[in-house]
C-alpha cells in the first residue's frame, strides 16, 4: 500500500516522516521550488525546521505524482480543504482520503469528512486526529491518535497502514464525534491561552477546560456524536493538550490575546474560524455556547479578556 501525503506543512511533513518507517511516501507542496529545496537539504526548513526528511520521503510538487498512491493523507488548513479537493478532484478520485485537518468550514458549519463527501461522494474517505504535535511525531515522541471512518473494514485497513513506531491509532466508526472533538478543542484553547495570558490563573483556565468541554459535548451529542470519542484522544485528550502547553499554535494567539499583544496572521490557527463557525450553527440549533460566543467576541475585539470574564461569571448560576 502506497502513501502521499498533501501538504508539505508542519504537521504533514512530520506525518510523512514517521510514515516511511513503513514504506517510501510521497510528500507535496504546491509550491515546485519548496518541493525542490527540501529534496537538495534534507529538511523541511520553511515549515518543520531541525528535522532531517527520511530517505524514503521524496518532495514533489507534482499533483498527479502524488494522487496515484492508494492511500492520501489531506494534511491542509481546514478553510483550504474544499479548494484542494475542488482543483484536483479527478486526480483523486481512485484515492483512499484521509482528511488530517481540525476545523470547521466557516461558510458551511461541515468538517473535513463531510466536504470530502460533498467534494468527492463516492471516493472513500477517513479522518485522521488526536493529541500530537508535529514536532513531537517528526522526533519519534510517543504519540496514540484516533482514526476515525465509517466503514469498519476500512478502518481496520487504515489503522494497520498508519501505525508506526510512535503513532498508536485507536479507530472508532463515529466520525462526527472524532471531527467534532478536534475542531472544537481549538476553540477552547483560545479561550484558555488568553486566560492565562491576562493573568487569570490556572483555576481559571481548569474552569473554561471543563465547561468549554461540556459545550464541546452539548454540540457534539445533538449532532449525533456519541459521548465516549469525546471522552477519547479525539476530544479530551486534544483538549488537555491544546489548553496546557505553549507548543500549541491556538494556545499562542490566546497568550497574545491575553497579554494585549499582537499575532502573526501567517500562522496557522485552526480556531479562529472555528470559533465563528461554531457560534453561527450554535445559534441555529438554539445550543448555549458562551465560551465559543466570547472566544468570537475576542477575536474580534468587541471583548477584553477582562469583559469576557466578566461576562462569564455574571451567567445565571445554574446545576453542573
Ligand atoms: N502542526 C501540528 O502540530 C498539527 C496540525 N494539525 C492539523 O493539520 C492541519 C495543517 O496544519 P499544519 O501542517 O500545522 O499547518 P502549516 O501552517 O504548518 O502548513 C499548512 C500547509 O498547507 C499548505 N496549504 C495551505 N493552503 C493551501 C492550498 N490552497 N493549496 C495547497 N496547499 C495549501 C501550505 O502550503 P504553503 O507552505 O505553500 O503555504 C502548508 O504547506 C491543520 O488542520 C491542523 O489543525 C493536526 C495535528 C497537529
Ligand atoms: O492539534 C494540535 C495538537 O493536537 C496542534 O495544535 P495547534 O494547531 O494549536 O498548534
Amino acid at each position: 500500500m502506497s502513501i502521499a501525503v498533501i501538504g508539505a506543512g508542519a504537521f504533514g511533513t512530520a506525518l510523512a516522516i514517521s510514515l516511511t518507517a513503513n514504506g517510501p511516501v510521497c510528500l507535496w507542496t504546491r509550491d515546485q521550488d519548496h518541493a525542490q529545496e527540501m529534496q537538495d537539504t534534507g529538511q523541511n526548513t520553511r515549515r518543520l525546521p531541525g528535522v532531517a526528511l527520511p530517505s524514503g520521503l521524496t518532495a514533489t510538487a507534482e499533483f498527479d505524482q502524488a494522487a496515484q498512491h492508494e492511500t492520501v493523507l489531506l494534511a491542509v488548513p481546514m478553510q483550504q480543504l474544499r479548494r484542494v479537493l475542488s482543483e484536483h478532484a479527478s486526480a483523486l478520485r481512485h484515492a483512499t482520503l484521509v482528511a488530517c485537518c481540525k476545523g470547521i468550514e466557516l461558510e458551511t458549519g461541515i468538517g473535513p469528512c463531510a466536504v470530502i463527501g460533498q467534494v468527492l461522494p463516492e471516493t472513500p474517505c477517513a479522518l485522521l486526529t488526536g493529541p500530537s504535535f508535529a514536532h513531537d511525531i517528526a522526533r519519534g515522541l510517543p504519540t496514540a491518535l484516533t482514526l476515525a471512518t465509517e466503514n469498519a473494514q476500512r478502518g481496520v485497513r487504515l489503522q494497520q497502514l498508519l501505525s508506526t513506531a510512535n503513532i498508536r491509532l485507536y479507530r472508532t466508526t463515529d466520525v462526527i464525534g472524532a471531527e467534532l472533538g478536534g475542531a472544537l478543542k481549538n476553540v477552547i484553547a483560545i479561550a484558555c491561552g488568553t486566560v492565562i495570558g491576562a493573568g487569570m490563573g490556572a483555576s481559571a483556565r481548569a474552569a473554561l477546560m471543563t465547561r468549554g468541554y461540556a459545550e464541546m459535548q452539548r454540540m457534539a451529542l445533538a449532532l449525533g456524536a456519541r459521548a465516549e470519542t469525546l471522552a477519547g484522544l479525539s476530544g479530551f485528550g486534544d483538549l488537555a493538550l491544546t489548553c496546557t502547553s505553549d507548543q500549541s499554535r491556538n494556545y499562542q494567539l490566546g497568550l497574545a490575546i491575553g497579554r494585549g499583544e499582537g499575532f502573526d496572521p501567517s500562522i496557522t490557527v485552526e480556531g479562529a474560524a472555528t470559533a465563528r463557525a461554531v457560534a453561527a450553527k450554535a445559534e441555529q440549533m438554539g445550543l448555549d455556547m458562551p465560551i465559543t460566543e466570547i472566544v468570537v467576541g475576542l477575536l474580534d475585539s468587541a471583548l477584553t479578556p477582562e469583559s469576557a470574564m466578566s461576562r462569564l461569571l455574571a451567567r445565571p448560576l445554574k446545576e453542573e
